[in-house]
């Protein structure tokens, strides 16, 4: 790894500027470290706090997981350090930052915007899972921005390498995949349905099995009751794509190199990403 990689950080290593975010373990903040002038979000996390919801192996495994990938559609985490109270990740700063916050402003994506970002992230999945690692948590909350319009995939909280897999849950419901939520085993197939849900969501504005009580949303979800309204106007091609990665059969769901080769993405997506 880099010499960067070994540096042991701390706090007087960086100027810190204003609170980005607030997380649900503490805030992240704008930052300069002072050496380089590298602009990072430095994200501050409560330690009491971590224990409290026992999730300190849970931050150790993101940290483990999302320093060691190198994508541009991945966050890059440069590092960590810890003090008495607080623990700090030191992340890549995604300059337009975060997606979920997009897609209420415009509703929903065009075919082009959508179709890019889904590619953008297929290809960082396929790098992922070529690691053997399974994000898990895809969902908009989870998407940043960057400077030139890319998308970023950020917290790995939820991935696991799959030599060991956890099935504890938590969050959202709705992109979850029929085995997650009966609970039986899964593999990196999980991330093509979220993936699924996700480009539903990007031209429609909603997830596509989201319900007021969350029985009717795990009903919806194990049926697979997929209903594609009639407005906004969505192209056939985009269905049969969202069609063939919401299968209820995990083995059955569009590869993702093959959904790079799919028309609907083939014509929409802008391949710079
Ligand atoms: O006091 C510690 O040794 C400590 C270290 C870490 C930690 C160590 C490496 C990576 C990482 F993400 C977190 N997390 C904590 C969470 C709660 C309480 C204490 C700790
Ligand atoms: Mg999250």
């Amino acid at each position: 790894a880099s010499a960067a990689a070994q540096k042991r950080w701390n706090l007087s290593d960086f100027d810190i500027g204003k609170a980005l975010g607030r997380g649900k373990f503490g805030h992240v903040y704008l930052a300069r470290e002072k050496r380089s002038n590298h602009i990072v979000a430095l994200k501050v996390l409560f330690k009491t706090q971590l224990q409290e919801s026992q999730v300190e192996h849970q931050l150790r495994r993101e940290v483990e997981i999302q320093s060691h990938l190198r994508h541009p559609n991945i966050l890059r985490l440069y590092g960590y350090f810890y003090d008495q109270k607080r623990v700090y990740l030191i992340l890549e700063y995604a300059a337009r930052g975060e997606l979920y916050k997009e897609l209420q402003k415009c509703k929903y994506f065009s075919e082009r915007r959508a179709a890019t970002y889904v590619a953008s992230l297929a290809r960082a999945l396929i790098y992922c899972h070529g690691k053997h690692v399974i994000h898990r948590d895809i969902k908009p909350e989870n998407l940043l921005i960057g400077a030139q319009g890319e998308l970023k995939i950020a917290d790995f909280g939820w991935s696991v390498h799959t030599f060991n897999r956890r099935r504890t849950m938590c969050g959202t419901l709705d992109y979850l995949p029929p085995e997650m939520v009966e609970s039986v085993e899964h593999d990196a197939s999980v991330d093509i349905w979220s993936l699924g849900i996700l480009c539903y969501e990007f031209l429609y504005g909603v997830p596509p099995f989201e319900a007021v009580e969350h029985s009717d949303t795990y009903r919806r979800i194990v049926q697979v009751d997929l209903k594609f309204p009639p407005t906004p106007i969505v192209s056939p091609s985009a269905k049969d794509l969202i069609s063939q990665m919401l299968v209820k059969e995990s083995a059955k769901r569009l590869p993702l190199h093959k959904l790079l080769e799919h028309p609907w993405i083939v014509q929409n997506a802008d391949p710079s990403g």
